[in-house]
């Protein structure tokens, strides 16, 4: 337990060290485990329950070879037949009772322990969860998500094994090999310290090897997670993998990463194994040697053959303790590098922090039917794993309430950085980001993003019923209100003529929807969220025309009476915008209409000519007023 500090203080405190933490273990006992405390402590009740239980199975055991040596001892010696009989059937039916009192204390150990084992996996998992839920987007550049869910269940399922069965094997052991230990010294101290001696002998290099064991445990893990991650990965991107006839090699990729788990798995079973061999075999020597000796004691008439039949099984149980204790030892250890793991996602900090004092936002109503007011000052940010590169530099854009700022710019411009900014998903290295006039980092973040509606450019759809998807952004809305959201986003209509229009199940990721209803939906819920500031992504990619126009009527319902800042991939867009804000390399190069912006901005005039044209889904009549404005 010595170590449990060192785990600490290795636990990983920021998001990057996480997923540098695939290297090999830093400390090497079961001290990580002390981690899992406070998940046990709101279960002491059942604890004490399990605890006494176990005892109880164990003192019953313990009792067993009592009872054999009086059956043996006493039992046998009366003269008469009949007398004989009798206490026959008595000290029988003494052992039946022993018995009895053994299934059932160990059939309520049993629950008791495997239920400890469940609830405290139960909420390790979803506290690792809930923690991974709050991380800022950094964290999950730097850790796989297919990783997280292997700790998720790989590790957490380990940790199940050592609450719900190793502890209570390991301490069940304990107090058996205790008191046959105590029984032993007590009935028969010479065999006893022979016994002992070769214990010891097998008890040392079984605590040895067990490290290495644990060192190998986290490495398996490691690679189990790293197969998780690949196939996490894939999964979720099969439409690439198959237009490029990716199959095999994706395939390869997950079966190399499968094989290397293999094969830290075998190797940490050598060890297991050439452990368990030398156990066995140990701890056999040590019985036969106790029962050697015992026999000779009874050929000489010290003891009595009971005593010999007592002192067998007092020397079974121990020995066998001991031997089990040695195999939980390596499920202990293993569960610890598991355990450290897990307390190194718990542990993760992220860097977008809650004010410890929140300040609250102006209430809302104020905002109603004309939306918020947002503002960049002199921002200056880069990204973590980019700190040479300025993704916004020395950026000011002041958002007054109501207006639809649109922003253009190429590919990397930083166009996506602004609204990062605004939803604080990262703060900025310098300047200041506010909301209604006050600084974004001094608002719990909740609050601050309860304000802002988010339109991105891949709507994501869950893998829920229609109602719920769009119900998604404010869970408490009546079907009405959905109802309503979804007519003014132009998705009633298709909705309804699902299947089973507002409950049919949307299938993971949408798929059942095409990609302008899926616009259409999200918009929905961007509507049905009501917020005062509106972030809309617009999707590159081109719809048919009378797709299109489904979705810009959806858009323009869903910009009414609120604050709205497009990323704008089309003309009709920019056309209706108050104000287009053209960045470059993280700059902003210059604000305007769209008239006054191909009058004077080269980069615009460029942009226009070239992105805006070839939209494949501009209308036409819009398309003929800028070719006229163009030439
Ligand atoms: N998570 C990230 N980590 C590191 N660098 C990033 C990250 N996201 C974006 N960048 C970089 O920051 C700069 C601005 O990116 P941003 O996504 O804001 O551009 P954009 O204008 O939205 O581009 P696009 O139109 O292609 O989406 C780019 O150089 C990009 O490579």
């Amino acid at each position: 337990m010595a170590s449990s500090s060192t785990a600490t203080s290795t636990a990983v405190t920021d998001v990057n060290a996480v997923a540098e933490a695939d290297g090999p273990t830093k400390s090497r006992s079961i001290g990580p485990l002390a981690a899992l405390l406070p998940f046990l402590r709101p279960y002491r009740g059942r604890i004490a329950l399990a605890v006494l239980f176990l005892v109880l199975a164990a003192l019953a055991t313990l009792a067993f070879p009592v009872a054999l040596k009086a059956l043996i001892d006493n039992g046998l010696v009366a003269t008469d037949p009949g007398e004989r009989m009798l206490a026959l059937r008595e000290h029988f039916g003494a052992l039946f009772a022993v018995g009895v009192a053994l299934g059932l204390f160990s059939a309520a150990r049993f629950y008791f322990v495997t239920w400890l084992g469940e609830r405290v996996t139960a909420d390790l998992r979803s506290a690792v969860y809930a923690h991974v839920l709050t991380q800022s987007p950094a964290f999950f550049e730097t850790t796989r998500s297919g990783e997280v869910l292997s700790r998720l269940t790989a590790d957490t399922t380990l940790v199940q094994t050592v609450v719900g069965s190793s502890l209570s094997m390991g301490l069940r052991n304990t107090v058996m090999g205790l008191g046959a230990l105590a029984m032993l010294i007590f009935t028969n101290p010479v065999v006893m310290a022979q016994v002992l001696g070769v214990l010891t002998l097998v008890v040392l290099p079984a605590l040895i090897v067990g490290r290495r064991v644990r060192g190998l445990s986290r490495a398996s893990q490691d690679r189990l997670a790293d197969a998780s991650a690949i196939a996490s990965e894939v999964l979720v991107a099969m439409p690439v993998v198959q237009s490029h006839t990716a199959e095999a090699r994706e395939a390869r990729r997950f079966s190399d990463a499968a094989e290397r788990a293999f094969t830290t798995a075998i190797r940490r079973t050598q060890v297991r194994s050439a452990l368990v061999a030398f156990i066995i075999s140990a701890t056999f020597g040590a019985l036969l040697w106790g029962l050697y000796q015992g026999t000779q004691a009874v050929m000489r008439g010290e003891i009595s053959a009971g005593h010999l039949g007592q002192t067998v099984v007092f020397v079974v149980l121990l020995t066998s303790s001991v031997a089990v204790l040695a195999e939980v030892w390596g499920d202990l250890l293993r569960a610890a590098g598991a355990t450290e793991r897990l307390m190194e996602l718990l542990a993760a900090r992220s860097p977008v922090a809650e004010p410890a004092q929140p300040r609250a936002l102006p209430p809302r109503a104020a905002d109603a039917g004309r939306g918020a007011s947002v503002s960049l000052r002199d921002v200056l940010f880069h990204y973590p794993s980019r700190p040479q590169t300025a993704a916004l530099d020395h950026v000011s854009l002041e958002v007054k309430p109501g207006e639809t700022v649109a922003l253009v710019g190429p590919s990397g411009a930083g166009k996506s950085t602004v609204f990062q900014m605004l939803l604080r998903f990262y703060d900025a290295q310098r300047g200041e980001v506010l909301f209604d006039g006050v600084p974004v980092q001094t608002v719990a973040l909740a609050e601050l993003r309860s304000r802002i509606g988010l339109v991105p450019q891949d709507s994501v759809i869950f893998s829920t019923s229609a109602l719920e998807n769009i119900r998604y952004g404010r869970p408490e809305a009546s079907d009405e209100e959905v109802f309503a959201a979804a007519r003014a986003a132009q998705a009633d209509g298709f909705l309804r003529a699902l299947p089973e229009g507002y409950a049919t199940y949307l299938g993971e990721r949408g798929v059942r929807l095409s990609g302008g209803q899926r616009q259409r939906l999200a918009i929905a819920r961007a509507i049905l969220k009501d917020a005062p500031l509106l972030l809309l992504d617009e999707a590159t990619s081109a719809l048919d025309s009378e797709s299109e126009r489904a979705v810009q009527a959806a858009l323009a319902e869903a910009m009414r009476g609120r604050t709205t800042l497009v990323i704008a991939h089309r003309l009709a867009t920019v056309i209706h915008a108050d104000r287009i804000v053209v960045l470059e390399a993280g700059r902003i190069v210059d604000i305007g209409s769209h008239a006054e912006l191909l009058q004077r901005c080269a980069l615009y005039q460029r942009l226009a000519a070239a992105q805006f044209d070839s939209a494949a889904a501009v209308s036409s009549s819009e398309a003929d007023a800028t070719s006229a404005e163009l030439s």
